[in-house]
């Protein structure tokens, strides 16, 4: 079957992997309104393409935090990778590897950091962070990323709680027996263990976290500090007061508070406050590479997928993620060329009918 879009891989997802794993990935809070408008929002920009201007090459490269990456798409963290493919997070990190760019690995992934670095050790990391309770827990991991040569550390921000999403309490839907949250196994101990979510022990994040957290984070390392699941102005005027590098506008692909903007609306206030004092990124209902470069003309300096990577894991595991990075970097360079950017450098405001939005 040939793969021509990624809508072509979440067909193939749905088909052939068990109804509570595809419920799991595809889940939005409550009536999944902010889930469908991460993808309906882009739908309603429209794009100002220049025309006779030399696109005969065209040169996808950016960077982020300094580091230079083949084209500006990332994938997003997101957990249980195994559910999807036997090799889980491992054959995701070889397909970044292999396309050269960022793999943002979660706190809830089911190969450990140490086996994600064996697959592929050349590849461009960052770990996403939720906080524990137990602090001991989260500066443990942090300390163990930062000596395997992960490059930034991405605190998840939009979780005091797991949103409600339907299909998983129906489903009941928990990790199975065989696979585990590596990076902790055996780390809760029995007493902890009570009541669960999605086979984890509950109530191990901490819904207390604040702003003094940000402090407390960059009290324990050295590395740079970008909060995901920011979207107003006001909170990314905070990011930037309190001294981290980076910014990821997300709702977290709609699983957690069901009513919020789509991400892509949110971005615009943030890149207007922020004003190039730090990187801002952005994730949620990216599907083509014209999403990309509207989102790179609102002002994102990259931007990061969730569910379509894992849509690649199902298909064919490390190769399915590279069909799907591959896609979106051909999507990416076609819809530049055909709005007359050469680089992403060229890609800015102009390129947006403001008066559609
Ligand atoms: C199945 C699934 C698991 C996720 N797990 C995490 C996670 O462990 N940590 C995190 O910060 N975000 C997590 N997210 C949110 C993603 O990082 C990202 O914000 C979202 O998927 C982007 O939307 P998209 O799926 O439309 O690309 C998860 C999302 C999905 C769909
Ligand atoms: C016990 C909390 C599990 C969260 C799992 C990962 C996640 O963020 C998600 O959206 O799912």
């Amino acid at each position: 079957m040939a793969m021509v879009c990624l809508t072509d891989f979440e067909e193939y997802a749905k088909e052939h992997l068990s109804k509570a794993t595809w419920d799991y990935y595809a889940a939005g809070a409550d009536e999944c309104c902010t889930r469908d408008d991460n993808l309906l929002a882009y739908k309603r920009i429209r794009l100002r393409p220049r025309i006779l201007r030399d696109v005969s090459v065209s040169d996808t490269r950016t960077t982020v935090q300094g580091t230079e990456i083949s084209f500006p798409v990332g994938i997003a963290p997101t957990a249980f990778h195994c559910l999807a493919w036997h090799e889980g997070e491992m054959a995701t990190a070889r397909a970044t590897e292999a396309l050269n760019t960022c793999y943002i690995t979660s706190t809830y992934s089911t190969c450990s950091v140490e086996e994600i670095v064996a697959a592929a050790p050349n590849g461009y990391r960052w770990f996403q962070l939720y906080v524990y309770r137990d602090r001991k827990l989260s500066e443990h991991i942090v300390h163990r990323v930062e000596a395997l040569g992960y490059k930034a550390l991405v605190l998840t921000v939009d979780v005091p709680y797991t949103g409600k999403r339907r299909n998983d309490i129906r489903n009941q839907f928990k990790l199975p027996p065989h696979l585990k949250v590596k990076n902790f196994d055996g780390v809760f101990q029995p007493e902890a263990a009570g009541p669960e979510e999605y086979g984890i022990p509950a109530n191990t994040l901490d819904p207390s976290i604040s702003w003094k957290d940000v402090y407390w984070l960059q009290s324990i390392t050295r590395l740079p500090i970008i909060i995901k699941g920011i979207l107003t102005k006001e909170d990314a005027e905070l990011a930037v007061e309190h001294g981290v590098q980076g910014i990821i506008v997300s709702n977290h692909g709609g699983r957690q508070l069901d009513g919020g903007p789509a991400s892509i609306d949110a971005l615009s206030e943030i890149v207007d406050t922020v004003q190039g004092r730090i990187e801002i990124y952005l994730d949620g209902g990216i599907r083509t590479g014209s999403d990309v470069l509207k989102a790179l003309a609102l002002g994102a300096k990259c931007v990061f997928i969730g569910r379509p990577a894992v849509w690649g894991l199902a298909y064919k595991g490390e190769e399915g993620v590279r069909e799907v990075l591959q896609i979106l970097n051909d999507e990416f360079r076609l819809s530049m060329a055909l709005s007359g950017c050469r680089n992403v450098a060229e890609i800015n405001r102009n390129l947006i009918q403001f008066s559609k939005l």
